[in-house]
């Protein structure tokens, strides 16, 4: 059975396509075969990025992909590319799974169906980067392939088990309980993969694990025994670490003094600190990429430095959250697109806290990529530290890949 996966995002969009059998467990995230990859990084930049790797042919060209349309056609070709592609057709996949982002009052996996984009909808004002983009999606493909069923992975499917101490806002309990106004979290097929994989690593089902998944959008959470007990998202992915135009933990009193002295409205005014916000916005408008962001403040823009310390920050006093709630941690993993590659951002975090038990060596912090394993893995804590630091690519994707086949099987 073949899936395809599309994971659409902030500013990226990712895919893979998978050989697999409808019966593993959720958990089996090794006996899956990846027949072809593709990525198209920086979407709506004049020359975005797209890499492709099917087989042993792989390619890299710079082009601009202005929307996530255009990338997951992209997609198709590539797959069914003549030369290179390894299907004909897209109806020769069995079902097309997305890591789709918040459905509200829905928090599972779903065939895709009009309830199912009606809960999708509603939380489009909540989720204005992820929802609309997916939704558009999912209608294009409907209609032009009918018969192939689409599956809705949700991302906050893997925070079902954070205690309710850790769930809930201080509003009143009206507004909780008839709007789903409540800390649902994100990023769950990745904080999920971070589970599974660094308990495979670690040797122990048991582990406390902190997951930190820092990419166009970021968040922490902190895992025992493989389940989700505390992130750092909440209602919205808006919330938490500053995103990379998006902005955060914010104080939403400081919004009628902004709307007085600019005149924007409110819908105006949340558009901007979700476009505006972030490290864009604090950088004086310069990017939302730590990419950007070093290179500028290497040549002294002291905004773009300013953006990197609050990020560093930020991290690090949702770190000594998580640390707390677990009662300290076995692994720290650094993950996504900033964790996988962003070596001073990994070494800013983890500096000075050699009485907490964490001592990253920076000479393997910086040599990570001459030293990792098949699956880009490998370790940059000190002989001395209690806890081990990991970067671990995260594959979303081949969550969704078994959520996706469990999903057809039982529709
Ligand atoms: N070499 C690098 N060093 C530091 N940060 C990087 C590097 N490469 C990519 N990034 C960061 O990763 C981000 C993209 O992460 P990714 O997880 O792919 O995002 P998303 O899934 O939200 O689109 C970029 O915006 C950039 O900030
Ligand atoms: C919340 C979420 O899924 O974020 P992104 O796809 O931007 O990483
Ligand atoms: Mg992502």
């Amino acid at each position: 059975m073949l899936v395809l996966v599309a994971n659409l995002g902030s500013t990226s969009f990712k895919y893979r396509l998978f050989e697999m059998t409808d019966d593993g467990a959720i958990d089996d995230i090794q006996n899956v075969r990846c027949l072809a990859r593709g990525a198209v990084e920086r979407i709506g930049d004049a020359q975005s990025k797209c890499t492709v790797a099917i087989g042993d042919w792989s390619d890299e060209k710079s082009l601009a992909v202005p929307d996530h349309g255009v990338a997951v056609q992209a997609c198709l070709d590539q797959l069914t590319d003549p030369q290179h592609g390894v299907i004909r057709e897209a109806t020769e996949v069995a079902a097309i799974g997305f890591k789709a982002v918040h459905g509200g009052r829905l928090s599972g996996v779903f065939v895709v169906d009009d309830a199912l984009l009606d809960a999708m909808a509603e939380m489009n004002a909540a989720a204005p980067a992820h929802n609309p983009p997916y939704i558009a999606a999912m209608n294009t493909l409907r209609t032009r392939f009918p018969d192939l069923p689409l599956v809705a992975a949700l991302e906050t499917d893997f925070h079902r088990t954070i205690p309710a101490a850790r769930r809930e806002y201080a509003i009143p309990r009206s507004w909780a309980d008839q709007f789903h106004v409540r800390k649902w979290g994100f990023h769950g097929a990745s904080h999920r993969y971070i589970a599974y994989r660094s308990a495979e690593i670690l040797g122990r089902q048991d582990a406390r694990v902190i997951s930190c998944h820092l990419g166009g959008s970021s968040s922490i959470t902190a895992i025992r025994s493989r389940e989700s007990v505390l992130t750092t998202m909440g209602m919205t992915p808006q919330t938490g670490l500053p995103q990379n135009n998006r902005v955060g933990d914010f104080d939403p009193f400081a919004l009628p003094l902004i709307l007085q002295r600019t005149g924007l409205s409110l819908d105006q005014a949340l558009q901007t600190l979700a476009s505006e916000g972030g490290l864009l916005g604090l950088s004086g408008g310069h990017s939302g990429d730590v990419r950007d962001l070093e290179e500028a403040s290497d040549n002294g823009d002291a905004q773009a430095q300013l953006a990197l310390d609050v990020f560093v920050e930020e991290i690090r006093r949702h770190l000594g959250g998580a640390l707390v709630a677990l009662g300290g941690a076995d692994a720290i993993v650094f993950t996504g697109g900033i964790g996988e590659n962003g070596v001073q951002i990994r070494d800013r975090v983890c500096a000075g806290l050699a009485d907490l038990g964490i001592v990253a060596d920076s000479a393997s912090n910086a040599s990570i990529k001459q030293r990792v394993n098949d699956l880009g893995e490998a370790s940059f804590h000190a002989g001395n530290s209690r806890t081990q630091l990991w970067v671990i690519p995260t594959n979303e994707e081949v969550i969704v890949a078994r959520q996706t086949a469990a999903a057809l099987k039982h529709s």
